[in-house]
């Protein structure tokens, strides 16, 4: 089938990632929160509303005799790595190594982000198909389902502590008063990139897999960092903080404050996860499911809001480089009977969650069917 992208954005089944039937709204909170009722682009359906107080609790791994090189315990974490990744693609970590004062100085510059005027905010804006910048409930993107939270992203380039992407970006989007703010997030990526080389050593170990082989595929990626802020909603049943989704990136390294509000689809429910501030939440995303050769699983999660308090929340999307092939380890497709996915690059993925697709339960398989024909690998 060789659908142009024009051809794309009329299939039914895709929710292209631009709708802008109307014009668009501005998530301003001093505004809404004055607002008697929720703006309807708000509203989401019941189906992806509905929850459960069962809250999942386990696998929290103790990372610390792994990253001391202790044998026995790599093996005692990899095999709990695997057992969580078969099942939902989702584990906590504890004693992971990142300085705790560090991980404190990004959630209050978050605050430092997200409490500047609108209007400031909104010049940092997120371009049309870059998935970088500062979005106010996806307006420019969506007009219905709109999450209730305002983003700011940015890219991070592995392997250069002396890269000066991340702090350049603050200064020339913010201003010079910013500087700070771009040194901690600089420090905060280089913390997550090395926390997740580790962990894939892990996935690597449980799969069965040459124990650096993720690790080298991963070395040279660019990844993207998003600071998430959640006002507090006066009707928050109504409404979510993140919708239903499973990243489409590799892994997620994610830092929640104290309010509670992530949720993980498991044993067939919405499963609250209650906040550890000494643990980073791990989930595999649909690129690394298919690295995996669909052995391990895409996590479905989402996020709730509340009408008490602001949430926030830290999220470190690792990437590959953008025209690596994805593509499971040799031995690993000797070992199946047949690959689950066709190569593809995450810069076509990426492209489709940007331009094409808003990214939910289905984006792998819609980007394969539908995108990934129209696009041409040597
Ligand atoms: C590549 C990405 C697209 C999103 C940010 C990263 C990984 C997660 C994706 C996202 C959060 C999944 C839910 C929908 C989305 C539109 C959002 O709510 O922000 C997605 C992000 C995006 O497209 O900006
Ligand atoms: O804020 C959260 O807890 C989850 C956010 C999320 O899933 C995302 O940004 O992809
Ligand atoms: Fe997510």
């Amino acid at each position: 089938m060789d659908l142009s992208v024009s051809d794309l954005l009329l299939c039914p089944q895709l929710n292209p990632a631009n709708d802008l039937k109307n014009e668009i709204l501005v998530f301003d909170i001093s505004i809404l929160h004055k607002q008697a009722n929720m703006p309807t682009q708000f509203l989401w359906p019941h189906q992806d509303l509905v929850g459960s107080q069962d809250e999942l609790r386990e696998p929290v791994i103790n990372l610390e005799g792994f990253l001391k090189g202790d044998k026995e315990a790599t093996v005692a974490a990899a095999h709990l790595v695997g057992a969580a990744c078969i099942n939902h693609g989702f584990f906590q970590v504890i004693k992971h190594g990142v300085d705790v004062d560090l991980i404190r100085a990004a959630h209050e510059h978050l605050d430092f982000i997200f409490n500047l005027p609108l209007a400031k905010k909104l010049d940092a804006r997120r371009e049309p198909g870059s998935v970088y910048g500062y979005s106010g409930a996806h307006a420019h993107r969506f007009s219905s389902k709109l999450p209730w939270k305002e983003t700011l992203s940015f890219v991070y380039n592995h392997g250069n502590s002396h890269d000066l992407a991340v702090p350049n970006y603050f200064t020339s989007s913010f201003g010079k008063e910013f500087q700070e703010t771009g040194l901690v997030y600089q420090k905060y990526c280089e913390a997550m990139e090395k926390l997740s080389l580790a962990i894939l050593e892990l996935l690597a170990i449980s799969l069965g897999v040459e124990r650096s082989h993720y690790r080298k595929f991963f070395e040279d990626g660019s990844s993207l960092m998003r600071c998430n802020f959640y006002p507090p909603c006066k009707e928050p049943g109504l409404t979510l903080g993140t919708g239903p989704h499973c990243d489409p990136t590799s892994l997620t390294i994610l830092h929640q404050d104290q309010v509670g509000g992530l949720e993980v689809f498991a044993n067939n429910q919405w499963r609250p996860i209650r906040p550890r501030p000494d643990a980073f939440v791990i989930n595999l995303g649909d690129t690394f499911m298919a690295l995996s050769n669909g052995r391990y699983k895409s996590c479905l999660h989402r996020a709730l809001v509340n009408k008490e308090s602001v949430r926030r929340s830290l999220a470190f999307f690792l990437c590959p480089k953008q025209d690596k092939v994805v593509r499971p380890p040799q031995d690993l497709i000797d070992r199946e009977e047949q690959r689950k996915y066709p190569d593809f690059t995450w810069s076509d993925l990426q492209e489709f969650t940007q331009k094409h697709y808003r990214a939910d339960v289905a984006t792998l398989q819609s980007f394969i069917h539908y995108f990934l024909p129209t696009k041409r690998y040597n």
